[in-house]
This record gives structure tokens, sequence and C-alpha cells, in this order.
């Protein structure tokens, strides 16, 4: 499974990136408004400060119109930046359409703004890249966001749909587990939960008694 984080945030981009385990980044109209980038002309240079910190992983890019021709403009300035933008595009029927025209025209897409595993049948019919299913804010609304993913996994694997699964709005390190579990292919998450896998008690116990008796070694 793939991790890319879920921000907009240069010195957090830089953080995962040293980690070592980081495969691209998602952003969305929220995440460029708290880094308070705000202009055409800034918004296409923050991406290439994102891509250039990735190198060859992902980076999604979300278009804001809602359109098809608008779309397909957008997308095309947006691609431009860099061989690793990947157009994000909302599931609606004019994003559809934009999708199916830049597949066609070897553009990648992530279609976001994912809630049914019918929505996530057309982004994987109209040859989407990547699709989103928000799981925590489903999860808010009382459903089972993970089970979305278990659901939209065993059917692309029937279908033979390409389209890989990446599980966003992912809220902690147990949704990563879950969705691991469950065939996301690409969980996008924000720093502190990636941080969080390396929790354990246990392990913060054992290394402490390790280093005492390290003393009389
Ligand atoms: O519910 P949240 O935490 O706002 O997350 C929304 C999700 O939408 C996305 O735009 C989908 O890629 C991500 O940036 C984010 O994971």
């Amino acid at each position: 499974m793939k991790f890319f984080i879920d921000t907009a945030n240069l010195a957090q981009i830089q953080e995962a990136h040293d980690l070592g385990i980081l495969d691209g980044v998602t952003t969305n109209p929220s995440l460029m408004a708290k880094e308070g980038i705000k202009g055409e002309a800034a918004i296409l240079q923050h991406y290439k400060d994102i891509c250039e910190i990735v190198g060859d992983g992902d980076v999604s890019a979300e278009v804001l119109s809602t359109d098809f021709a608008s779309i397909i403009e957008e997308g095309k300035k947006l691609a431009a930046i860099d061989s690793n933008i990947v157009v994000k595009v909302p599931m609606i029927k004019d994003g559809v359409k934009a999708i199916k025209w830049f597949t066609d025209n070897n553009i990648r897409t992530n279609c976001t703004l994912v809630f049914s595993a019918g929505q996530a049948i057309l982004a994987a019919k109209a040859g989407a890249t990547y699709v989103s299913p928000f799981i925590g804010r489903i999860d808010d609304s009382s459903w089972d966001g993970v089970e979305l993913i278990a659901q939209i996994a065993q059917i692309y694997s029937i279908q033979g749909f390409k389209t890989e699964i990446l599980a966003a709005s992912i809220r902690n390190a147990l949704h990563i587990v879950k969705c691991a579990e469950a065939g996301a292919d690409v969980c996008t998450c924000p720093l502190d939960s990636i941080l969080g896998l390396l929790k354990h008690p246990l392990t913060d116990i054992g290394l402490a008694k390790f280093l005492e008796d390290a003393k009389k070694m």
C-alpha cells in the first residue's frame, strides 16, 4: 500500500519525505486555503514546490471548476506543472465526463468526493487513475467508511478495474491499518496519523529496559 500525505504544508511534506516512506501528496482547496495560498500564480507555484519536495511521487491538485469546459482548461494547466501532477476532479456529471477526456488524453486523475460504491464504479468506468472514498466523513455520519473500501476493492477485483483505491479523509492510525486490511491501494493521511503508527507502549517500555540493561554490559 502506498502512503500519501494529506496536506499542503511544505514543512510537513518535507518531514514525511525525510522519513523515507512517502509515495505522494494529496491536497484540496481547504488545505491550500489553510496555508494562505491565494490567486492562480501562487497556487501553481505552490504545487511546483510540493512536486520538488516529493520528487518521484504523485501530487493531487484539485480543479475548482464544475463545468466540463472549465474543468478541462484548468486540469490542463495543472497537469502542465509537472509530470507527477494528478488532476483531482469531483464526482459530478461534468467531472465524470472530464475524467474520461483526461484519460483519453493521457492525463492522470483522482476522482474525489466519493461516498458510495456506485460512484466508485462510475469513476473506474471513466478511467480514473485513483478513486478517493472519504472514509472519515462517512464514519462521521454513522456509516462504516472502511466497509466501503472493502466493497469497492471487491467490485474492482471482480470487474478487473484498474483504478486504484485511495482511502481519503483518514482520521487516525487505526483507519490506516483497517484500510490496508480492506484492500486500499493508497492511504492519504495527515502527518499525525502516519506518526501514530509508530506508537506502542510496550515498544517504549522494552526500549527503556534494553537501554537500562545495556549499562551493565
Ligand atoms: O474529511 P477531511 O479530513 O477533511 O478529509 C478530506 C479528504 O479529501 C481529500 O481531498 C481527498 O483526497 C483529501 O485531501 C482528504 O483526505
